[in-house]
């Protein structure tokens, strides 16, 4: 029985993240054994710059990817958050296992919610798409930059000038730390998810076949279906982590119904699109045409400048 070799980022989420992937596939059936191999990326070792001006989501994911090619590693395990709309030509995400929550979660000090937060808070995301919700609907609280893993953003809350911060309670849950911070989920139609927030993307190469058919044990459609008509969607507004643009669908039955969102850094601006259709592909495409023509491509042309 072959031994499949797993790429993994060394940071405590991806380790997580690819440790329950190991797991499940065991449980499932697997009898292959598995290694990890730790690669550190250059998303990993840039920590004090706001990662939408260092080359963005790309950084984590490039250095895993020519490994795969090299044949050094067999699978790796991205959140799908991170993964850029185009893949080299010989991989690809052969599973999506099941999706946990998706929403963004605020964590505030001293008991305040999104409510109650006093006039002036300061909030710290690295998400542009985070703090132009946030402003949109609280246009008297201030955005600052946070940098960091979570376990980082965590502690900042604590001891910098931070009043609240906003982080993916996919994340939280992921690390087991639901219980030991007080979280607000904030319901998507006040902050629409980032596109495949909490869905975990399985990057293998497309001609192996019996990696493929391991990872088939974990996959789950109604998963894969919705972040398919994300995943368009981004990609059919070119969408990248320099402008702020969220997307969410939900799956019932056959129909996927998609919300697109397109704002402005400050919030002043705020495009929301919501669309159902049986055809995730169709659909991606329909919201972001139709949020383009509703003056997102001005937005996106005045972000870009
Ligand atoms: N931006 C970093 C990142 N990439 C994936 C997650 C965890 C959530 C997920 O799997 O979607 C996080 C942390 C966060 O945004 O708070």
């Amino acid at each position: 029985m072959r031994k499949i070799i797993v790429g993994s980022r060394r940071s405590q989420l991806a380790m997580t993240q690819t440790k329950w992937v190991i797991e499940q596939l065991k449980q499932a059936g697997a009898q292959n054994e598995f290694e990890i191999k730790e690669i550190v990326t250059k998303g990993d070792q840039i920590v004090d710059v706001q990662l939408s001006k260092v080359g963005g989501k790309g950084l984590f994911v490039k250095e895993i990817q020519q490994q795969m090619l090299d044949g050094d590693i067999d699978f790796a395990v991205h959140s799908m958050k991170d993964v850029p709309a185009e893949l080299p030509e010989e991989l690809y995400i052969s599973c999506m296992p099941k999706r946990v929550d998706a929403r963004d979660v605020l964590i505030c000090e001293n008991g305040y919610t999104f409510e109650t937060l006093p006039k002036g808070s300061i909030v710290g995301t690295s998400s542009l798409r985070r703090g132009a919700q946030i402003l949109a609907a609280r246009p008297d609280l201030e955005i600052q930059w946070i940098r960091g893993n979570i376990d980082t953003r965590l502690k900042k809350l604590d001891s910098e000038n931070y009043n609240a911060i906003l982080l993916a309670k996919a994340g939280l849950e992921r690390m087991g730390w639901t219980d030991r911070v007080d979280f607000e989920a904030l319901d998507p139609d006040v902050m629409v998810p980032a596109v495949g927030q909490g869905v975990l993307a399985i990057e293998s190469r497309k001609d192996d076949a019996e990696v493929t058919a391991v990872l088939q044990l974990l996959h789950d459609d109604v998963t894969a279906k919705a972040a398919t008509a994300e995943r368009t969607f981004l990609k059919a507004i070119e969408g990248s982590c320099h402008v702020p643009v969220g997307g969410y669908a939900t799956v019932e039955g056959d129909e996927v119904t998609l919300t697109g969102l397109i704002a402005s850094v400050d919030g002043k601006e705020v495009l929301r699109v919501t669309k159902t259709s049986t055809d995730g592909v169709a659909l991606g495409q329909d919201v972001a045409e139709d949020l383009l023509g509703r003056g997102g491509r001005e937005i996106l042309a005045s972000v870009n400048e």
